[in-house]
């Protein structure tokens, strides 16, 4: 549901005002695209993946792990993408981790809110949602 923001006068209102000099910004249609690697746990909601059909470490470890995965990738020994294909425990890992344009209300809420909150080119630090702890990059 759009708004309206006078930045001069500093007043809002929810009907269109009449005028040539008017931006919306109607914040439900914002999307953004990231790349994410995904480390699963024995607390995951689904503990399998591609890589092993029965996932035995503990979140903890699970933390580590993305914890190391991060410096390598914010020391340029390696990049998201592709530490991705390698490591991720979600089938993006196919995609080099690419998880395509999503909205608000697609992802799981924890992952969402760190994602719109990621300028482009930035990459988070350890996310846990209930499928287990991501690194996420964000790419447009
Ligand atoms: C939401 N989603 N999209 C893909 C996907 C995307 C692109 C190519 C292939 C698979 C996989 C998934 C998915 O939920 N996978 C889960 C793991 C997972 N949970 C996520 C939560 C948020 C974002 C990505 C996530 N990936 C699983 O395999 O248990």
């Amino acid at each position: 549901m759009p708004y309206y923001f006078n930045t001069v006068t500093r007043e809002s209102r929810w009907d269109p005002p009449s005028g040539k000099d008017v931006t919306t910004h109607d914040s439900s249609s914002e999307k953004v695209r990231v790349s994410h690697l995904l480390i699963k746990h024995n607390e995951s909601r689904r503990p399998s993946s591609w890589k092993q059909d029965n996932i035995l470490r503990s979140k903890q470890e699970a933390i580590e792990i993305a914890k190391t995965l991060q410096k390598q990738i914010q020391s340029g020994i390696a990049t998201l993408p592709e530490l991705a294909s390698s490591e991720s425990d979600c089938p993006s890992a196919k995609r080099q981790g690419d998880m395509g344009y999503f909205g608000r209300g697609q992802m799981l809420p924890a992952f969402e809110s760190t994602a719109f909150n990621l300028s482009v080119g930035q990459l988070s630090d350890p996310v846990s949602t209930d499928s287990g702890i991501h690194l996420i990059l964000r790419t447009a």
